[in-house]
């Protein structure tokens, strides 16, 4: 199951919040497979409908209509138990509501995913992701005794530490500083390599040249799709975006 061509598939997928008059459609149509072992940044102004997208296609929010396919199970009509049993199977999160447990500490909060999946953790692994990001004088602390951006440091170790088929993350770098925020980039780029899939939302063009592809969203569409991106492309087909968005609700 796990190795399915594309382990997140989004076909025809709408979104609407609200009715009536108040009615909002998020996401308006949007089709797209994210190949295995594929980095898929997701980017657009504010409102385009990254984070509906985002968690439509992690089972956290249900579409209005169209299909997500998740690790190859269809979530339409899945109770809310079979959508947290897959996801603990296969997907990690990184985002900023993710909560970490207070109670416990560094190294327990890390493995805490793997022990509810059954699994037994890699120590190796763990203590490698711990101090690729930074915290390995920090592992019996607990969250309150640490930093914002050290806390979002933590749910980037948790992610990482269960290798989990799919990593979904929402601006995973927008707390840290540059240097731990290139470091965390890497390693998602290095868990790439080794085959997992990762989609992310960022607002900051150089997170988004880490990844093979960038998708554009306007209004819930995707608009455009750039390969291979380098700093600069992404950060003039933002600005161009932003602006045509801009106009376009003037002219509404
Ligand atoms: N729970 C909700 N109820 C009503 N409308 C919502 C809800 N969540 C999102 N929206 C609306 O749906 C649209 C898309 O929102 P979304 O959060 O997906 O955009 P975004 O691209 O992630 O934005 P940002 O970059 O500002 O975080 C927006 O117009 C937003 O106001």
């Amino acid at each position: 199951m796990a190795s399915v061509e594309s382990p997140v598939r989004l076909d025809s997928v709408h979104k609407t919040y609200g009715s009536g008059e108040s009615a909002v459609e998020a996401l308006s149509g949007v089709s797209f497979g994210f190949p295995a072992g594929s980095f898929t940044a997701v980017m657009g102004p504010s409102g385009s409908g990254k984070s509906t997208l985002l968690h439509c296609a992690a089972g956290l929010d249900e579409p209005t209509s169209g299909r997500v396919t998740l690790v190859g199970t269809d979530l339409g009509g899945k109770s809310e138990t079979a959508l947290t049993e897959l996801r603990r199977e296969h997907v990690a999160f990184i985002f900023q509501s993710f909560n970490l447990m207070p109670a416990l500490n560094v190294e327990q909060n890390v493995t805490l995913p793997m022990l509810l999946a059954g699994r037994e953790p890699d120590r190796a692994w763990v203590d490698q992701v711990i101090a690729r990001v930074g915290l390995s004088q920090r592992v019996k602390h607990r969250p309150g005794e640490l930093s914002g951006g050290q806390q979002q440091r933590v749910a980037i170790a948790r992610a990482l530490a269960a290798r989990p088929t799919v990593v979904f993350a929402d601006e995973p770098t927008g707390a840290l500083d540059t240097n731990t925020a290139l470091e965390v980039l890497n390693l998602m780029r290095e868990l790439v390599a080794a085959g997992q899939t990762i989609v992310m939302v960022t607002h900051d063009p150089v997170a988004a040249s880490f990844a093979d592809t960038v998708l554009f969203l306007v209004d819930g569409r995707i608009v455009m799709q750039l390969a291979d991106p380098g700093v600069e492309a992404v950060a003039s087909t933002l600005a161009k975006l932003g602006a045509q968005a801009k106009r376009a609700r003037g002219q509404r």
